[in-house]
């Protein structure tokens, strides 16, 4: 039987990092979860237990939290940098690395400077990837819960006898939105880049007449490139969050859309990709990110 080594990683997955920092008594908290993975000349420990190049993840784990502590943070995409950065120019045997960074958001509690609360589920998210001397940045968001209450229709769909679903042309569209960008630029203003393509989304979102999610989905795809010129690809996965009409006549009741039941599951899943016609090669920016 021949077999060889195929594509491998390895590294410390989610390390909960939260960071405060203080200007006199008012404090500052950041809250991250980090994962590092390393790429390289490991065939030596998967083949024969040869640990010599192999850089433990108990040391990458140490290295996120003095990294935290030896600078500041600043921006997911520059602290994700800044640690591939490391690991790929500090060990022979290690030449690539990818960093995930999800950034879970506080809110300050009105009261005094030092009391937090903490919003949503919604992640600030990044994939850094460094090969040699080269990198890839993409950034997004996920869990970014949105609904509207009309503005949506969805018919003009095949039928055949499995068909059941009622041809609609007023209902509730929702979606928990996971968004992936590809900068084809490393020189971004992070921060104003995050703001700016999440109100896009929101904006395209609310204000596209829906006649099926996938159209919501270009419409949103296509309002962040026309935002931010630093964005070459947006990746959506938008789960199809149903909130079905309830069949209230036994009871002798109308229902005029002003009753549903929000489903949990199964619910439809809405991907897609919108990239510009220029958009440079993505090099290894999705390498080992989901890919549709
Ligand atoms: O926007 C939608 N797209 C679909 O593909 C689909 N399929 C379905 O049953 N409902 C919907 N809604």
């Amino acid at each position: 039987m021949a077999v060889h080594l195929g594509p491998n990683q390895y590294g410390k997955a989610e390390n909960r990092l939260v960071t405060v920092s203080r200007n006199g008594s008012v404090h500052t908290l950041r809250d991250l979860t980090v994962s590092t993975s390393l790429r390289g000349d490991l065939a030596a420990t998967h083949l024969t237990g040869d640990n010599s190049g192999v850089v433990p993840t108990d040391t990458q784990k140490n290295t996120v939290y003095a990294f935290a502590k030896e600078a500041p943070v600043g921006e997911i995409e520059e602290f994700a940098l800044r640690l591939g950065r490391h690991f790929v120019g500090s060990f022979e045997q290690i030449t690539g690395a990818r960093v995930l960074i999800d950034e879970h958001g506080w809110g300050r509690i009105a009261a005094n400077d030092h009391s937090f609360v903490r919003g949503s589920d919604e992640k600030r998210t990044t994939a850094v990837t460094i090969e040699g001397s080269q990198a890839w940045v993409v950034s997004g968001l996920r869990d970014l819960i949105v609904l509207k209450t009309t503005g949506s229709e969805f018919h003009g769909y095949p039928r055949d006898k499995y068909t059941t679903l009622p041809e609609t042309n007023d209902r509730i569209l929702a979606t928990a939105v996971s968004a992936q960008w590809r900068f084809s630029s490393l020189d971004a203003d992070w921060a104003k880049s995050f703001v700016e393509a999440r109100e896009a989304l929101l904006e395209a979102f609310a204000s596209t007449h829906s006649l099926s999610l996938q159209q919501t989905l270009y419409a949103m795809g296509e309002a962040v490139l026309a935002a931010r010129s630093e964005i070459a690809e947006v990746r959506l996965s938008l789960p199809n969050k149903h909130h079905f009409v309830v069949d209230l006549s036994k009871f002798g009741l109308a229902n005029d859309n002003e009753v549903f039941y929000a489903a949990d599951r199964p619910y439809g899943l809405i991907e897609g990709t919108v990239l510009r016609d220029d958009a440079p090669d993505p090099g290894l920016a999705w390498h080992t990110l989901p890919a549709f």
